[in-house]
């Protein structure tokens, strides 16, 4: 397995960010399509859209139960939104998955599960969209939890996929609640080769791997132990992904550029009380640091 890290560390290069064209429009920078929010839990999915907009993409779409849309077309004015069907309890029914494929074969990338919620419809919706759409996915959170009780998780996807799950989420995809940190890494690689994704293992230091090669990300402080900072990272990675950035490159690149921005905004607002949303404002600076060090 190949290992990489910063190229400030004697590593693999990072990828390049492209200069936006002069004469370029908002079509070419990708349509995102973030679905997930609740009720009691609309803040994580607009989150990851608005990252997603601070990160580049060009349309974002955030589709939620339509109870839950009109509290997350206040949030940010730049995301349009989609108001999907809910059942009793506010949650994705099975029956949402016609408008939520529709939705996606309009968009570039998906990025699912941030706020969605648990229920078996919901386990029963994601599992058909992980196997049947062929848009790139990023995938987070509930949604995660949901492929996690299938019995092989993440077996047959449709498309590219980015995984993204905590060690709590990682645990549940790996069938074993007392997996040893020391054995992640190798498990990940593994599940990640045999269904052929890219797994990114967040935690202090976050690992990406496609099976073949593992980046360890050096990006990132205790500041970002705060609610909702993981929902902003797959905004990020949609973002990429829905900009042609290659899954485990965009993967690599949003941990990277994600940490960053974490480390700039505790640089200026200091870590004890910063919050998911300071991550936001601190995105373009991360950027724009990245693109000065090529
Ligand atoms: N503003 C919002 O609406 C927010 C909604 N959220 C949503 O809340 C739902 C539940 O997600 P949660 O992640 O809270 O719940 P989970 O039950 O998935 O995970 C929480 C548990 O995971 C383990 N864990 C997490 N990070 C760990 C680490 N670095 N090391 C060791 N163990 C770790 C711990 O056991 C922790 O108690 C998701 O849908 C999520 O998107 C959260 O993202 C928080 C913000
Ligand atoms: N101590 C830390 N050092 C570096 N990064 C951290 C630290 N704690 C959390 N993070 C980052 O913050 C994010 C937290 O994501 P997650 O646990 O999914 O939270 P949430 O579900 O609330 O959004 C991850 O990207 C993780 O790598």
């Amino acid at each position: 397995m190949e290992r990489t890290h910063r190229k400030e560390e004697g590593g693999v290069a990072l990828p390049r960010l492209q200069q936006r064209k002069t004469n370029s429009h908002k079509g070419d920078y990708g349509r995102v399509l973030a679905v997930g929010g609740s009720p009691g839990m609309s803040g994580s999915i607009s989150l990851t859209g608005v990252a997603s907009l601070r990160c580049g993409a060009g349309l974002t779409t955030i589709a939620s139960p339509k109870s839950v849309q009109p509290l997350v077309a206040q949030v940010e004015p730049s995301c349009m939104t989609l108001a999907l069907p809910e059942d009793r309890h506010g949650l994705l029914p099975m029956h949402s998955r016609d408008a939520i494929t529709k939705a996606a074969k309009n968009s570039d990338v998906v990025a699912i599960g941030p706020g969605l919620g648990r229920s078996h419809g919901l386990d029963l919706l994601i599992q058909d969209l992980y196997c049947d759409l062929s848009t790139p996915m990023v995938v987070d959170a509930d949604a995660l939890n949901a492929l996690g009780s299938r019995e092989n998780p993440l077996a047959g996807p449709g498309g590219p996929r980015v995984l993204t799950p905590h060690p709590g989420e990682f645990r549940r995809l790996a069938h074993d609640r007392e997996l040893p940190k020391g054995r992640w890494t190798d498990v990940a690689a593994d599940m990640a080769k045999r269904n052929g994704v890219v797994l990114v293992l967040k935690g202090h230091r976050t690992t990406v791997t496609d099976g073949e090669r593992v980046y360890s990300n050096e990006t990132g402080n205790p500041g970002m132990a705060t609610a909702g900072a993981g929902d902003v990272l797959t905004g990020v990675i949609a973002a990429l992904l829905g900009q042609g950035i290659p899954a485990f490159e965009a993967a690599q690149l949003g941990v990277y550029l994600h940490g960053l921005a974490g480390d700039l905004a505790a640089k200026a607002i200091g870590s004890d009380g910063l919050i998911a949303s300071d991550l936001l404002d601190y995105l373009e600076s991360a950027f724009q640091q990245h693109r000065r060090r090529r």
